[in-house]
């Protein structure tokens, strides 16, 4: 075996995830905590109905399960396998974790590399389709459908003769919206995208993207009117509800905002042909189908009815969500993908994004539009910060972090002054939120829970989530003189950050909404970002927002963010985990951490293993 590999460790014999009739191989590498019971089961049910009782085979399937757990489409059984060169799609690089009960996964009887995938191709779970061998990697069949699926839609979209465009309107509407040199790199991106039907349009946070979307809206807007003496339906969309809502005020701003000297000038007819334009998630853009969590009511044989259909906020959406989103929409559509390659993926399996810069730009280059240039003056050395992380070089990162400009700090966490300010500011703020809050002021509440943003990488554990809520809220509670939190009996008080956890669209609330309980009277009312409002008693499934996960803060921003590093030995700490926390921030960053967990993260990437690039090549 190559390749670190992350494990779960435990000393309860009776821990959920030890499967205890397991036996043989299986037994081996869930003790070790490399599998789970669910990894076990499932490989030992789909083996058992076809009578496959090779030990090799039925780990590999297991390893396919967990690989999907974690995140990946498939498993790449080289780089685990003895004798294996250590094959360039590798299963999620993360440490080891230290200090496990089981065996070292490098003293684990893992298969011999050589001839292992060919025995799972020649299993009659293969014959079955149950599982895939293809491109030397092993997939469960729903994943492989679905790459497969993928890559047929992005290569029919790019078979579909380009729209019909007016060029020298084009040219003449991209020289006033798109001006000068200053522009030039978004004019070029807005000329492509308006020629093509299919589109990713790339860049890291202030490089122009919502900017150069409205803009392409206003050309084709303007298009479909001159030419053919019609609205065009355009379509916005983000994998969250507060992307949406984000993405909704992004382009209302820059329809709404007076031209700069010398920027871009939306005429009346541009904001007239544009105007009511709104965002949603896509799970709305798709429609619910009741009873199923995979399928929508737009298809294939139901298509949207859009001629442009833009997603942004794209690093965020799995291999499933990509696969029902281009059967819906019609093959004669604009789509144009937006999004950040570098951000961490879709918390479900898929790194569909990363996947089509490479792939399909090696195919077709011009269908993928980089955006390079920094247009925020806010900050430079967040923007130093993130550039120093992405290029991967740990000591210019730490350089960046102790200069101490102000707007970036690095706090070790053994600082008692350093925690101690964090603990001023983190009660400050909350108490700001909460006087707002009292007093009935729900946009003013909302705003100020927007100012600074607490982030972590777990959920549990001294760094996660679950404990700095309950921190923030004892100290809220002692500065306020009032018992407040979960912990103390009170889930529900003034001033509570709330983080919606699952779709409701009875309610029409969706996973990622965020807002805060608002005093009415003698009622308390939870007010979201983006105008909705419902009593407390109506909301289930709900967390608490002093802390928030960098995973599920993705797509949202603040004023300032602090970073809290997980140890060393965290698989979470990623560079994409590392960068997409830090990119959240508009003026000011701090990070907690150790010098080394500020290596390790910067040092180690979160990799997908999955096949849709090499297919999008081939
Ligand atoms: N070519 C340009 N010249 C000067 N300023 C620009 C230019 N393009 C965009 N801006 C300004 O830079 C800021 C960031 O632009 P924009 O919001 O389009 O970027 P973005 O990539 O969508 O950022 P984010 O990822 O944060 O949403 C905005 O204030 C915008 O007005």
């Amino acid at each position: 075996m190559t390749t670190a590999i992350e494990r779960w460790t435990g000393d309860d014999p009776y821990d959920a995830r030890l499967a205890l009739g397991a036996t043989g191989l299986l037994r081996t590498f869930n003790e070790a905590g490399v599998l789970t019971a669910a990894d076990v089961h499932v490989a030992c049910r789909t083996a058992d109905i076809v009578g496959e009782d090779d030990e090799t085979v039925r780990l590999a399937v297991a390893l396919a399960v967990r690989a999907v757990r974690q995140g990946s489409v498939c498993v790449d059984l080289d780089a685990f396998g003895t004798g294996s060169s250590g094959a360039a799609a590798a299963p999620a690089v993360v440490p080891a974790v230290q200090g496990g009960t089981g065996t070292e996964p490098d003293l684990l009887p893992w298969p011999a590399a050589e001839g292992w995938l060919d025995r799972v191709a020649a299993s009659p779970l293969a014959v079955r389709s149950v599982v895939r061998a293809d491109l030397g990697l092993l997939y469960l069949d729903r994943y492989w459908r679905e790459e497969q699926q993928v890559r047929d839609d992005v290569v029919a979209r790019l078979a579909v003769p380009a729209p019909d465009v007016d060029e020298p309107l084009l040219e003449q509407s991209a020289a006033r919206l798109f001006p000068g040199d200053a522009y030039a790199e978004q004019r070029a991106a807005a000329l492509s995208i308006s020629r093509r039907r299919t589109t990713v349009l790339t860049g890291g946070p202030g490089r122009g993207k919502t900017t150069t979307v409205t803009g392409v809206l206003a050309l084709l807007a303007e298009q479909a009117e001159r030419t053919a003496g019609r609205r065009v339906r355009i379509a916005l969309a983000a994998p969250t509800g507060k992307a949406a809502a984000r993405l909704q005020q992004a382009v209302a701003d820059a329809l709404g905002a007076p031209p700069e000297v010398g920027g871009p000038e939306l005429t009346a007819d541009d904001r007239r042909r544009l105007a009511g334009l709104r965002a949603g998630t896509l799970h709305r853009l798709l429609g619910r189908r009741p009873g199923s969590s995979t399928r929508f009511r737009h298809d294939r044989s139901n298509r949207l009815p859009y001629d442009v259909v833009v997603v942004d906020e794209t690093s965020m959406v799995s291999l499933t969500l990509m696969a029902r989103l281009l059967e819906a929409v019609r093959p004669d559509a604009r789509l144009v993908l937006v999004g950040d390659p570098d951000q961490l993926a879709s918390v479900e399996a898929g790194a569909v994004l990363a996947d089509l810069v490479t792939g399909l730009g090696e195919r077709d280059a011009d269908a993928v539009a980089a955006l390079v240039t920094d247009h925020r003056s806010e900050s430079t050395a967040i923007t130093r910060l993130a550039a120093a992380i992405q290029g991967g070089d740990p000591e210019a990162v730490l350089a960046v972090l102790t200069e101490g400009e102000g707007a970036v700090e690095l706090v070790h966490p053994d600082d008692a002054a350093g925690l101690a300010h964090l603990q001023d500011e983190l009660t400050r703020h909350a108490l700001d939120v909460r006087g707002l809050a009292l007093a009935g002021d729900a946009a003013g509440a909302l705003a100020a829970a927007e100012r600074h943003r607490l982030l972590c990488a777990h959920r549990e554990g001294p760094w996660g989530v679950e404990h700095w809520n309950q921190q923030v809220e004892r100290w809220l509670g002692e500065a306020s003189g009032a018992y407040l939190g979960a912990a103390v009996g009170a889930r529900w008080y003034p001033g509570r950050p709330v983080l919606i956890t699952a779709n409701d669209y009875g309610l029409g609330l969706f996973n990622g909404d965020t807002g805060v309980v608002v005093a009415e009277g003698e009622n308390l009312r939870a007010h979201l970002d983006g105008g909705a409002s419902f009593a407390v008693s109506r909301l289930g499934d709900v967390e608490t927002l002093h802390a928030m996960t960098v995973h599920k803060s993705q797509g949202s921003q603040a004023e300032a963010v602090t970073v809290l590093l997980p140890d060393v030995t965290s698989p979470l700490l990623t560079r994409e985990l590392f960068y997409t926390a830090v990119t959240r921030a508009r003026r000011r960053v701090r990070v907690v951490g150790t010098p080394d967990a500020v290596r390790a993260a910067v040092d180690r990437r979160a990799r997908r293993a999955t096949g849709l690039a090499a297919r999008l090549r081939g």
